[in-house]
């Protein structure tokens, strides 16, 4: 495909994700469809769709329209591409611009020209208060890769050289002294020797500093009770060694957790909610809550446009559920603790102060927050200790 080829495809994904459909399903549809596309063209649409995706206001609001077309139009003039190279007509790309479609350089209004969600904009504003705008902006690119170097396995100075000599240059990251961060060649991670022998995982900085901040000293038994893919259950059992017990109210989303264990050299017990019941009481449950997912919209920036109130309300009374459910299985003299990746204050310290007021038995020892300006997603931590 040619690279105008290419812009010409994401618009039309992006018409498709405008209408409601989901852009996992509409990138698949497209690629299975597209027998002429090489995976240096697929990989090209889906970073110029997600790429538009986290300038979903300006981008509309530069290029004069909602449509695909006038936000690829808005986009590419940011980036400061000749837009008359691409947009000629030829090879599959798209039409000329007509005259009416030229991109705007006036002032565009501050939330659009932050890509903040209008929908969102008043919390997102109370909870960030003065890093606003520095967030926000952050949010606008590209996430970085991150990679958790397994300590337990090797140092982060061996990591580093073993990917180098497979073209994989990192750097360490402040965010924790298990990340390295990606400068050239995050593509390749998967396929290194390094990756294969569970020298690194992915894992965002932010994530693994939540890991460094968690009480595992002293314990025996923890419990991941949102597991998911269990980045956080390995990352854990990376830095102590102990039993852990891996959880989620959707047990197929912990589907690769066993090869990611077996790669990483760890053990981990899947449990589903039945017998959990019968698993005695835990020295560390972590919940690492659903959530909007705001302080991870770079990475997936779907979730920013398709956020709104109704989803938020939705998910607090999901989070609040789920904190009282796992606060059952933390031991006496145990620690609860409770994160999200979200930027909101509803999602964070407003879920730590109903807990309080409604569960006895717990006190607060600390809350954490880190946001994209630290280079990481945003996170929020809270550890409650039960009496
Ligand atoms: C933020 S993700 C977890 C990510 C994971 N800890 C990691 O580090 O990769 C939240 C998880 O909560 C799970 N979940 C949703 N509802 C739940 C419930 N009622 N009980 C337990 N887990 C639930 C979701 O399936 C999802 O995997």
């Amino acid at each position: 495909m040619t690279p105008a080829a290419r812009v010409q495809t994401a618009i039309e994904c992006l018409d498709r994700i405008a209408a409601g459909d989901p852009a996992e399903r509409v990138l698949t549809r497209w690629a299975r469809g597209a027998r002429h596309a090489g995976s240096k063209d697929r990989a090209a649409v889906r970073d110029l769709v997600f790429d538009v995706l986290r300038r979903w206001w300006s981008s509309a609001a530069r290029g004069g329209g909602e449509t695909g077309r006038a936000r690829m139009i808005g986009y590419l003039h940011d980036t400061g591409a000749e837009l008359d190279s691409v947009f000629t007509g030829a090879g599959y790309g798209p039409a000329p611009l007509e005259a009416g479609e030229r991109p705007t350089d006036a002032p565009i209004p501050q939330l659009a020209s932050l890509d903040c969600p209008p929908t969102l904009a008043d919390e997102l504003q109370s909870s960030l208060g003065p890093d606003f705008a520095a967030v926000m902006q952050a949010l606008r690119d590209r996430a970085p890769v991150f990679l958790r170097v397994n300590l337990s396995r090797t140092s982060r100075d061996s990591a580093r050289a073993a990917l180098g000599a497979e073209d994989i240059e990192t750097q360490d990251d402040d965010l924790s002294p298990s990340a390295l961060r990606v400068t050239k060649n995050s593509r390749r991670v998967h396929l290194s020797k390094a990756f294969r022998d569970g020298l690194v995982d992915l894992q965002d900085g932010a994530s693994q500093a939540l890991v460094d901040a968690l009480p595992l000293d002293g314990t025996t038994r923890v419990l991941d009770y949102c597991a998911g893919g269990g980045g956080k259950t390995l990352a854990m059992a990376d830095r102590h060694r102990a039993r852990y017990v891996a959880h989620d109210g959707i047990p197929g989303r912990m589907a690769d957790l066993p090869e990611r264990a077996r790669r990483a050299g760890q053990s981990v017990d899947l449990v589903d909610g039945g017998e959990l019941l019968s698993q005695p009481p835990f020295d560390l449950v972590l919940v690492d809550a659903p959530c909007t997912g705001s302080g991870a919209w770079r990475r997936s920036p779907e979730g920013k446009i398709r956020a709104d109130r109704a989803m938020l309300d939705d998910v607090l009374s999901l989070q609040a559920g789920i904190l009282r459910d796992a606060a059952r299985h933390v031991a006496a003299g145990g620690s609860l603790a409770y994160a999200t990746c979200s930027l909101l204050d509803d999602e964070n310290n407003r879920q730590v102060d109903e807990f309080l007021a409604d569960v006895e038995g717990y006190r607060l020892n600390l809350t954490r927050t880190w946001t994209p300006i630290q280079g990481g997603d945003g996170f929020f931590l809270a550890v409650f200790t039960r009496r």
